[in-house]
């Protein structure tokens, strides 16, 4: 059967790296999750000390170093899906901190972190056969993408996921914080001004508030058989 293109975008935290992994596993097609590139050369930025007092980003260094960040996957047999390496080091556990998550969106919204990793995740999609979830896959990244998904959930439900999802790895969580940080990131992820998160004309909305993951899973793969005749 011809191979598509499935974008995934929506607001932080809804669940779009459930749906498009679980989906991408199904039917053999390559998983991307984008925000975990921007969540890299974030984590790149504050170890080199790009940030200041502020929280403002010393751009010129960050630019200058662009070339040298290289941000690979490589599948995790155990868990069955692909793992973020930033310069060969596996960093997925840093990523996913709330301290990447604070200073993450101010980075996604300069124009030269987009140029370069939209290039990066074009590439990737060159032979088709790929789920990509991230904020401007479906407006940006793959315009021409045969499937695409725009998933919404209310903020609180939203904050609730990720405040269990950390407590669940041990790692440190603030119901409060969570919410502040989540709804601060739709703000300037919707507002900026390269490629501003967005649902495309041509994408399917889906508000998974009230659904369980094994609902919203199966209602994908039921669009996914519609659109391609499997
Ligand atoms: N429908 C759902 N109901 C409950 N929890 C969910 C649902 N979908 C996803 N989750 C959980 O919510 C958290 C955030 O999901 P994730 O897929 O990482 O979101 P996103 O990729 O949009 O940031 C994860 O812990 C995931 O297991
Ligand atoms: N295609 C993308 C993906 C992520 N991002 C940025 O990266 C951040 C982290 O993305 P993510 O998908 O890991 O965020 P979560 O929704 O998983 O918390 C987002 O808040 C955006 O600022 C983006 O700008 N474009």
């Amino acid at each position: 059967m011809k191979k598509i293109t499935i974008a995934i975008d929506g607001f932080s935290s809804c669940g779009k790296s459930t749906m498009a992994k679980d989906l991408a596993r199904e039917i053999g097609y390559i998983y991307v999750d984008t925000g975990a590139m921007y969540r890299a050369v974030t984590l790149f930025a504050m170890r080199g000390g790009m940030f200041g007092a502020d929280g403002g980003i010393d751009t010129a260094a960050l630019e200058a170093a662009m070339n040298g960040i290289v941000i690979s996957f490589r599948l995790n047999e155990a868990t069955g899906c692909p793992d973020t390496y930033l310069n060969g080091e596996l960093v997925e556990k840093e990523i996913r901190s709330m301290e990447v998550s604070s200073h993450v969106s101010p980075v996604a919204a300069l124009p030269f972190v987009r140029k370069a990793l939209v290039a990066q995740q074009q590439k990737m999609g060159e032979e088709k056969g790929i789920v990509m979830d991230g904020r401007d896959i479906g407006t940006a990244v793959f315009p021409d993408a045969e499937l695409k998904v725009f998933v919404t959930a209310s903020a609180r439900v939203r904050a609730q996921r990720r405040f269990d999802e950390l407590r669940a790895k041990g790692m440190p969580a603030d119901f409060d914080d969570i919410l502040k940080n989540v709804e601060q990131r739709d703000y300037i992820d919707s507002h900026r001004e390269v490629s501003p998160l967005r649902k495309a004309d041509d994408a399917v909305e889906l508000d998974n508030s009230t659904m369980t993951i094994a609902e919203q899973k199966a209602w994908l793969m039921d669009i996914f058989k519609e659109r391609t005749g499997a």
